[in-house]
């Protein structure tokens, strides 16, 4: 059971999301427990400020300690356990599959989601255990991101994936790009389904995929290759697509 508490100033933007069928049902069978804060509820003076302008200059506003640190605070006496606390930023560490599993094992995430130029340094100083970025572009807000390391944490925790899991195949092919996948009609405008697919011989069909899982992941994602464990097999397939492909 992973509770998450996701800090926002737009919390509403999760809704929908958390409202879809994996992680509703992952809700509904209290596998996991998605808490969305406010962090406007945390801000005392009249207007509810959560933002003011830079020390030094500078474009646009910063997010201000107060709210934050009152959030923290407030979840954290109310958490049964201390919370791992992450902050969502572009200076993070890249997300990847290795930390969803991870972060899987933990009882309690709280999530904190950067708006404006970002937040007061002390909020990272004192509160943040770790930061994660899920990559190199600009966003307008850390609640996508968010959402991403939900979607991907959840499906790691046990009985969230129903037996319709691709689980096994996550882990079958972990570290690999999926092979190509096919479904009826068997032949579309000229272009047919692979007979090997239609053999029911599941030894050559395995076969099959792994290889072609090898070939998309040299071809597009090498980076990946040196990453994945690879058994005697997998080389011997190698071998093989170097020849095909000419390399
Ligand atoms: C490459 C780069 C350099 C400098 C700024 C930004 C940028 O996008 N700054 C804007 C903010 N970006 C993110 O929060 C954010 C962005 C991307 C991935 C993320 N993974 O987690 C949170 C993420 C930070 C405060 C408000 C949103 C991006």
């Amino acid at each position: 059971m992973v509770t998450f508490h996701i800090l926002s100033i737009f919390p509403e933007m999760f809704v929908g999301v958390f409202q879809e069928s994996i992680l509703k049902r992952a809700q509904e069978k209290g596998l996991i427990k998605i808490n969305l804060v406010n962090i406007r509820n945390y801000a005392t003076d009249k207007h509810r400020t959560t933002d003011d302008y830079p020390y030094g200059g500078g474009p646009g506003m910063i997010m201000k300690v107060e709210p934050i640190f009152r959030a923290f605070y407030d979840i954290t006496a109310k958490a049964k356990t201390k919370p791992h606390r992450i902050f969502m930023s572009p200076q993070g560490k890249t997300f990847n599959q290795k930390k969803a599993i991870e972060l899987a094992e933990k009882k309690e995430i709280i999530i904190l989601c950067g708006r404006y130029e970002g937040i007061d340094e002390r909020i990272r100083e004192e509160l943040i255990d770790e930061e994660i970025s899920i990559g190199d572009y600009v966003l307008t807000g850390g609640e996508l991101p968010a959402m991403v390391v939900v979607d991907a944490v959840s499906r790691m925790i046990p009985g969230v994936l129903g037996d319709e899991s691709s689980k096994e195949d996550d882990s079958f092919y972990c570290g690999l790009l999926g092979y190509p996948q096919y479904t009826r009609p068997r032949e579309f405008q000229g272009k047919k389904v692979p007979d090997v697919l239609l053999t029911g011989n599941h030894a050559l069909i395995e076969r099959w995929r792994r290889k072609e899982a090898l070939r998309r992941t040299l071809l597009r994602r090498p980076d990946l290759l040196v990453e994945a464990d690879l058994t005697e097999e997998d080389y011997k397939l190698l071998e093989e697509i170097y020849n095909e492909e000419g390399i």
